[in-house]
């Protein structure tokens, strides 16, 4: 009678294919700060086309965990694809996405489907699906609908409720068990405003535990409350964003040593200046991990990361 998570909003990745899963022991990168980080997938080359037309051309985008990266671009530019891609739900015309572990994605759609079970019986059965208990389901649900106003909503049928409410009742559910990847599409649409300051504050506390947020997304004060990077997608290409938050950003230099054959990722090209065998790149703050993450795919070694105002 229900439908599987997995076909659902929430799945995991081993029932998605295309994909492949990688070493972990080849995961740990240098991160910001020195840190070691985890790489958490990547997207190697990807062009994505419907019915012939080219949509996404030749992405490669390579992520961390605990990033939070919004994906910014006009209507029909390709961000929800992009994201459906990332998390394994189509698979790409061609190239390869892969994923270093198992991460669990939770997804909340731009759009949810019109049902006739009420919103509680399709949040218990999401929380089933995520193998919680009767009473965690309870609990959790209710907790989080008291936080987003919708208690008194809980027995309505969905396909009478209004957009703002299915996107709680969708954040809802994704939060009902915490994954390692929250997938965001236009999480903001439709909601009011008290409500978009509880997700906001929700959102910034999942990422100081680590979870990793990826999203699509129009409006620019969500975008500078919960990203760390933001991409923009362009005539079928993905570059990172250059907006003046950005300008006033930190930044800082990062030291390589070029192995044999190393070639310089596309992000790169242009930036790199060779100084006493050593190579050198400045990069803004939010640009740095993935910056890194692609130089060591490269065959590059990291040895410095400096200040660039020191
Ligand atoms: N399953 C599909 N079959 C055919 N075309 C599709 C399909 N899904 C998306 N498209 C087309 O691909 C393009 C990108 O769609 P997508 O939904 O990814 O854009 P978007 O950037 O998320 O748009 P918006 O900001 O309006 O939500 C659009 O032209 C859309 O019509």
């Amino acid at each position: 009678m229900f439908p599987e998570k997995s076909n659902f909003f929430t799945f995991q990745h081993n029932l998605c294919y295309n994909i492949y899963k990688v070493n972990l022991y080849e995961s740990y990168h240098i991160g910001d700060k020195g840190r070691i980080v985890d790489h958490l997938l990547e997207l190697k080359n990807i062009t994505q086309s419907y019915n012939k037309q080219v949509i996404l051309q030749d992405l490669t985008l390579s992520i961390s965990q605990n990033q939070s990266i919004a994906f910014t671009g006009h209507n029909g530019c390709g961000k929800s694809t992009l994201l459906k891609l990332l998390a394994g739900l189509i698979r790409p015309t061609h190239g390869n996405v892969l994923y270093y572990g198992a991460p669990l994605f939770h997804y909340v759609p731009e759009r949810f489907p019109k049902m006739n079970l009420t919103a509680r019986q399709y949040l218990r059965h999401m929380g089933y699906l995520d193998g919680l208990s009767t009473e965690d389901v309870k609990t959790r649900y209710k907790a989080l609908c008291e936080e987003f106003f919708l208690s008194d909503m809980l027995d309505i049928p969905i396909k009478h409720l209004s957009k703002g409410t299915l996107q709680k009742v969708s954040v809802i559910q994704a939060l009902l068990k915490t994954p390692d990847v929250l997938i965001l599409d236009e999480p903001l649409s439709g909601q009011d405003t008290d409500s978009q300051d509880v997700f906001i504050q929700k959102i910034n506390e999942l990422r100081r535990t680590g979870m990793t947020i990826l999203m699509s997304c129009h409006e620019q004060y969500l975008i500078d409350s919960i990203s760390d990077t933001v991409y923009q997608i362009d005539r079928k290409h993905l570059s990172l964003a250059d907006s003046p938050e950005n300008a006033a950003e930190k930044h800082y230099i990062l030291w390589f040593d070029k192995k044999e054959g190393a070639e310089i990722p596309d992000l790169c090209t242009g930036r790199i200046k060779s100084c006493c065998g050593k190579y050198r790149i400045e990069v803004k703050e939010s640009e740095s991990n993935p910056v890194i993450a692609y130089m060591i795919q490269e065959g590059w070694l990291l040895r410095r990361m400096e200040d660039a105002d020191h």
